[in-house]
């Protein structure tokens, strides 16, 4: 395909890829390229180029590039957001006026309601960077109503697009509208109970009547309401107190959205085909023909729009990738990830080059004759709406044509005391499938590398389980405010009976499993080294004395995965052995 900006391709390529400008530039003649020089002058990126001589780029490959060479998406795997629903718009207080009508009948449109806040998790959205940068995302609020009789325009709806493997928590929530109504529901009952008692107290012996019977003159109550009433703008303040006196009971509104049940907890590990709602926008007010009787022909109120919905959530994004590598610094996890896929991670001979994840495919079939490795993988048939797939719907089988691969930077002994990069970064390989623990066979002992690996990895595992217990605990604590208040049906996509009170219960699983049960195998890279061969067998034994249980799990964790424990070794940098790591991983995959 031809490129689309054939002239300014060229000026910001070496900008964008280095590596690509330094072979073409050789190729680029001379008036040309003083050219773009003179073009370039005060371009830094592009002067400031590392020089590199001719035997260095001959020793360079994709698998073996210089340090500058490789592709850094933006990417961030965390978001504070703050998500406020629309206000709905006011009712109008207006009246028909013609020429021989001086004094019509009303004709206040209604307020527009306010606008939903959705979130919907899709395929092809890979970092919360651009939600990071935003943070606070409204929905439109709804039109005030006009004269005429017309009604508000509808706020416009927003929909947050999230990467699937986004966790959704709620932090905090302010909802004018469903405090008012618990208060307003609190004040109902303590008036039950005051007219209760002065029935009774009326019913009481009659001797008392004498004594005490005076008859206490009640004050006018004041509209408790009053604040909610848009008054005509037109009356004076002796009207507008008369007015206030006489307003009505506000009325009573059927809401096509609920507010969904607090505290909100998403994991759309899924994508989700429709959107679900986060924030419901505010009821537009009431145009005052809605307060039109015979006795009030020209009601000069209507009632004001409500205050809107407004939320704290915090976005989690835990990569999906089926193949997790976990590996020291400078292991070789990312050259491996090139050797395995198309990716261009960042390589370098120092610890920590890999400062963030990076997801390769591994391509099985390219639908272009017969596929490299045959495999086949179990898709759920579970309704993908269902926020929390609660139901157990059979499995199919279809067959897989790639799967993703995880690197993420090294972890050093002590990450989970937030040493070094800390273990944040495991949270991507966590819903792996399978985990491959790369260990470098040229840096000392590999059996006491993959022990320490292990440990952290165990330790980040009970840190999560207990996070989780924690968080499910509280949630089964009901104490939201809008249960058991209005049954109504959920709308947008929360499941009618969304009481949190109604999770299965959990599996009483030993701590550490979630992770310590996936099946794993052992990368033994950097084999082209030499005097690497006997701590390759060392490594090779204790793995196979583990399958055996002769030696213990490396995590410690009673009931850990042991079926099966290989050790592969591998040199990714001449991009050998990697085969067997991929018919490996599918044998694992496949289960
Ligand atoms: N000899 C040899 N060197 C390798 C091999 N694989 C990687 N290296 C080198 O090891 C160094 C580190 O490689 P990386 O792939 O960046 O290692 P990493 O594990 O991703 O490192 P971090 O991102 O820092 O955690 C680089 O200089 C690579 O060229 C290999 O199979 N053989
Ligand atoms: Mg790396």
């Amino acid at each position: 395909m031809a490129s689309r900006c054939t002239h300014s391709s060229r000026l910001f390529m070496p900008f964008l890829y280095p590596s690509l400008f330094r072979a073409s530039a050789a190729s680029v003649p001379r008036a040309t390229s003083l050219a773009l020089a003179r073009n370039l002058r005060y371009s830094s990126t592009a002067t400031l180029e590392p020089q590199h001589s001719e035997n260095d780029d001959e020793a360079r490959s994709r698998l073996n590039p210089a340090p500058d060479d490789y592709s850094n998406p933006y990417f961030a795997d965390k978001a504070k957001l703050n998500v406020y629903a629309g206000p709905g718009g006011n009712g109008c207080i207006s009246f028909l006026r013609e020429l021989f009508i001086p004094e019509g009948p009303a004709n206040g449109g209604d307020g527009g309601h306010g606008g939903n806040v959705y979130i919907q998790a899709v395929h092809g959205e890979t970092s919360l960077h651009k939600l990071a940068r935003r943070r606070h995302i409204r929905a439109g609020r709804g039109k005030h109503g006009q004269g005429s009789a017309q009604g508000g325009q509808r706020g416009e709806d927003v929909i947050i697009t999230v990467p699937v493997g986004t966790v959704v928590t709620e932090i905090s929530r302010d909802d004018p509208e469903g405090e008012r109504q618990l208060i307003d529901r609190a004040k109902y009952k303590r008036k039950r109970k005051k007219d209760f008692r002065n029935a009774a107290a009326l019913e009481a012996p009659k001797e008392e009547e004498g004594v005490q019977g005076t008859i206490v003159e009640e004050e006018p109550p004041v509209n408790p309401d009053l604040d909610r009433w848009l008054l005509y703008p037109g009356i004076s303040s002796s009207e507008a107190r008369r007015v206030g006196a006489e307003l009505p009971r506000l009325p009573r509104r059927d809401r096509l959205f609920q507010q969904p049940p607090a505290p909100i907890y998403l994991d759309l590990n899924r994508p989700t085909p429709r959107p679900i709602l986060l924030a419901a926008g505010g009821l537009g007010g009431l145009g005052n023909p809605h307060f039109a009787n015979k006795d009030r022909p020209r009601p000069m109120f209507a009632t004001k729009g409500e205050p809107a919905m407004s939320l704290e959530i915090e976005l989690e994004l835990k990569l999906l990738a089926d193949v997790g590598l976990v590996g020291l610094p400078n292991a070789g996890k990312s050259t491996l990830l090139r050797a395995l896929t198309n990716s261009r991670a960042r390589v370098g001979h120092w610890a920590f080059t890999t400062l963030q994840p990076n997801i390769g495919t591994v391509v099985l079939d390219n639908n272009k004759g017969r596929p490299s490795v045959k495999s086949y993988k179990r898709i759920s048939d579970a309704p993908v709406d269902d926020p929390f797939a609660l139901t157990g719907a059979p499995d199919e089988v279809e067959q897989r044509t790639r799967f993703t691969v995880a690197d993420i930077p090294g972890l050093i002994e002590g990450a989970h005391l937030d040493k070094g990069l800390g273990i944040a970064f495991l949270r991507h390989v966590e819903r792996a499938g399978v985990l491959a623990f790369v260990i470098d066979l040229g840096a000392g002992n590999a059996v006491k590398a993959l022990k320490a690996l292990w440990n952290e990895v165990g330790l980040y595992a009970q840190m999560r389980e207990d996070e989780e217990a924690d968080r499910e605990r509280a949630a089964r604590i009901d104490w939201s405010p809008e249960a058991g208040i209005d049954n109504v049906s959920m709308s947008g996509g929360w499941p009618a009976s969304n009481g949190m009170a109604d999770y299965p219960p959990s599996a009483a699983e030993p701590a550490g499993l979630s992770i310590a049960g996936k099946p794993w195998f052992v990368v033994a890279t950097k084999g082209d080294l030499k005097d690497t061969r006997a701590n390759f067998m060392e490594l090779r034994d204790y793995c196979a004395a583990v399958t055996r249980g002769d030696e213990p799990h490396p995590s410690g964790v009673q009931g850990a995965w042991i079926e099966n424990v290989e050790a592969i070794p591998v040199s990714a940098i001449n991009g050998h052995g990697v085969e067997r790591i991929v018919h490996w991983t599918v044998g694992l995959l496949d289960g």
